[in-house]
């Protein structure tokens, strides 16, 4: 099929280049030029397993010409379906910003009002319930002149995949959600994932738009919900002097419990737990339910950025003493930091007089914008080297090798968030929930 992705960020440059690799025709439209340039010079603008490969495969002149990009909405017309990958930033008050949608639909509407056949309009972001129905198509409608239903389509596809391993998440999900109030929206979302469906047996769950909203933020608050109480039963494990790691293991042979998602320590960051999770407690309680579950799963969350740095400080007066920070990302595998728990920690640390020594083997560009004068080293032993102590943010397995670097600490005090080093003779060692 001939497609338009709208936004193209993690969501929406990962899954156009892997809707090209499936065999459609793809064409990334997103107001920064540079990540226009980057693409059409067959380059990744993110750092993502596999993407640069794709991108290389499908886009710039030597590339199969399947994909290509532009600021240009216009590149719709010549589209049959387009899936609108924009952002839905969090308000202060938790709920999302849907004013990037609302505007990204209307010009989206707008470019619609000069094509004649039927289009179909994916809604790929993530959306409260009722977003789409209520919002996005009386936008699209009032902007085209045309009727949603008769003139064109529109459907709501959530994204599960995570960052890191975005391009596997995309070609092998668990499921996709294909959500539409009409037959022909449901009908085209079939057919472009069709390739999809057809090599890998993916169940496919049809429902109406605003189901498929919440069953999103459903997937996402469950998934946060079980890293919380891990890490609150993990926080009661340390009380006790018992390794959560050993309980974690014993209960994930639970089958109802599973294994995943039981790795306790620092706690939930990106840009879709914490925002998707405060996103639908805002919207339940407009809606006058107060969802006790996940208000708390967020503030078990929010806490364990300072009970590693209370560990530290049983060790350590921070206050003038050189702290490196092993890990920028919001979990290994990405050069995403948005929401990021080693921003609570950094924070934290400045705020106790410390001086921080950051160290990520990719995300510590997009660090310098949170903290433009941190000490930004150039690898883990430059950030190690005549430290006070260390704390670990992110689960980047290159830190799982550190052994001999721990002697350049200035003392060699270790609080792990994540559980990467091992414990070992010559190091103070203390793990965030073991
Ligand atoms: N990042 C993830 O892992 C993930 C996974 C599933 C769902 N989601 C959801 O997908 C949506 C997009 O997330 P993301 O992480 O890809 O966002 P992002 O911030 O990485 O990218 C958004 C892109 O949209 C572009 N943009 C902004 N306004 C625009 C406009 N008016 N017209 C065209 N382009 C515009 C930006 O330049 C940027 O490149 C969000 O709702 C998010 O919650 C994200
Ligand atoms: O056992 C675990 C697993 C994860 N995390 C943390 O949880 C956060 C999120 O991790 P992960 O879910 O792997 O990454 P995301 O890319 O944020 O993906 C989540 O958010 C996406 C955006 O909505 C969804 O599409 C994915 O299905 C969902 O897993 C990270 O900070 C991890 O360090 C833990 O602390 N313990």
């Amino acid at each position: 099929m001939r497609m338009s992705i709208i936004g193209s960020g993690y969501v929406g440059t990962t899954i156009a280049a892997c809707f090209a690799d499936l065999g459609h025709e793809v064409v990334n439209v997103d107001i920064d030029e540079a990540v226009v340039a980057a693409i059409n010079d067959a380059d990744a603008p993110i750092h993502e397993d596999g993407l640069s490969d794709l991108i290389e495969a499908h886009a710039g002149p030597a590339g199969t010409g399947r994909l290509r990009a532009t600021t240009d909405y216009d590149a719709v017309r010549d589209t049959e379906v387009t899936f609108l990958c924009l952002p839905t930033p969090q308000n202060d008050d938790g709920s999302i910003d849907r004013s990037i949608m609302e505007a990204g639909a209307e010009r989206l509407g707008a470019t619609l009002a000069q094509k004649t056949d039927w289009h179909s309009v994916v809604v790929k972001s993530t959306v409260v319930p009722g977003t789409t129905e209520d919002l996005l198509t009386p936008r699209l409608e009032s902007e085209s002149g045309k009727t949603a239903g008769e003139d064109f389509g529109v459907g709501m596809n959530p994204e599960f995949l995570r960052e890191g391993t975005a391009v596997r998440d995309f070609l092998d999900p668990d499921k996709i959600v294909l959500g539409a109030d009409d037959d022909r929206a449901h009908a085209d979302m079939r057919e472009v994932f069709q390739p999809l469906i057809d090599r890998s047996d993916t169940p496919v769950v049809e429902t109406d738009t605003r189901t498929a909203e919440m069953i999103k933020y459903a997937n996402n608050g469950f998934l946060a919900a079980k890293i919380s109480l891990i890490n609150d039963i993990g926080n009661i494990c340390k009380e006790f002097d018992i390794d959560a790691y050993e309980v974690a293991d014993a209960i994930a042979l639970d089958d109802r419990i599973g294994e995943q998602f039981l790795r306790s320590g620092l706690g939930w960051g990106g840009s879709c737990f914490p925002k998707d999770t405060n996103a639908i407690v805002a919207a339940a309680r407009d809606a006058g339910y107060e969802p006790e579950m996940l208000a708390s799963a967020i503030r078990t969350n929010d806490r364990q950025p300072e009970r590693l740095l209370s560990l530290l400080d049983a060790h350590l007066d921070v206050d003038g003493a050189r702290v490196a920070v092993l890990g920028l990302a919001f979990k290994p595998g990405t050069d995403d930091v948005r929401n990021s728990r080693a921003i609570e920690v950094i924070r934290g640390l400045r705020e106790r007089g410390a001086t921080v020594a950051a160290y990520d083997p990719v995300a510590t560009e997009n660090m310098r914008e949170y903290f433009p004068d941190l000490d930004y080293a150039e690898s883990a032993q430059a950030a190690l080297s005549d430290a006070h102590a260390a704390v670990v943010a992110t689960d980047w397995d290159e830190f799982a090798a550190l052994d001999g670097e721990f002697d350049a600490m200035a003392s060699p005090i270790v609080v792990d968030g994540r559980r990467v080093i091992e414990r070992r003779d010559g190091i103070t060692y203390e793990g965030l929930t073991w």
